[in-house]
């Protein structure tokens, strides 16, 4: 589990984020809801160690739990562009200190939720479209046996049968890790996650478990839009 606890952040006087707490706990997928600007990725970075806080703190019961935090960016340059994905999931898991038969375990664990790695193991990186590449970056982050995944705006850029592919991944897993997704896809994120926590005004001001699209809208619909319908 990570608890965020007391954690204020501001920007030129502007406050992102005012004394948040909350916990992400393990093996359960935790959706962080909120319009642009509301303070997502001030929030994930801090999380991730990239960002100090002005006051407040994350911790964990697991020692250097940032060293075991892997962050799926949606079109990022993760993986090395010039590399094939097998040479890339490879390096990268040997580089987190997994032995050759370690890979090779954790390949045939998580391949079946990933059918697609097989027509693109030996493709270089910067050949995969968008969507190829959100799938693949996730494989490498399960492969090198990342015990926390955040993964910030999946499915941007991606196409349904992508965005369908990556729900089946996300569904699979996520009662063996420990996921923090960001998404404005309301269909995507009620389906993924299974704990939703809504920020507004630098705080939590809605934390539910599983709703529906429609649950889901009318929180937003009350929180954020005041009246318009969406
Ligand atoms: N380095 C920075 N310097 C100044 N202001 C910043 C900085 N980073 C973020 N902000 C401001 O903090 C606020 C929250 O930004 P943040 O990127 O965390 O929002 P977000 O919820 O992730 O938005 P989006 O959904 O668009 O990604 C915004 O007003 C933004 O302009």
């Amino acid at each position: 589990m990570i608890s965020v606890k007391q954690v204020s952040k501001s920007f030129h006087g502007n406050c992102v984020l005012d004394h948040i707490s909350f916990e992400i706990p393990d093996q359960t997928a935790t959706a962080l809801i909120g319009p642009n600007g509301i303070g997502k990725t001030t929030l994930l970075n801090i999380l991730c160690g990239s960002l100090v806080p002005d006051s407040g703190e994350v911790t964990s019961e697991t020692p250097d739990f940032q060293r075991e935090i892997f962050t799926v960016l949606s079109g990022s340059h993760q993986l090395y562009a010039k590399n094939t994905v097998k040479e890339n999931i490879e390096f990268l898991a040997v580089l987190r200190g997994l032995s050759n038969s370690d890979i090779r375990q954790n390949l045939d664990r998580y391949l079946p939720s990933f059918p697609l790695y097989d027509s693109v193991k030996n493709k270089l990186f910067e050949e995969l479209s968008t969507g190829q590449k959100q799938l693949m970056i996730l494989l490498a982050a399960l492969v090198t046996n990342s015990r926390y995944l955040i993964l910030d705006e999946p499915t941007e850029g991606l196409d349904l049968d992508h965005k369908r592919a990556l729900l089946h991944a996300v569904t699979s897993i996520r009662n063996t890790k420990t996921i923090l997704i960001t998404s404005h896809d309301s269909d995507f994120i009620t389906s993924a996650a299974e704990r939703f926590l809504f920020l507004k005004d630098g705080q939590i001001a809605v934390e539910k478990e599983h709703l529906d699209t429609k649950e889901f809208l009318e929180i937003y619909e009350a929180l954020y839009l005041q009246g318009e319908s969406l």
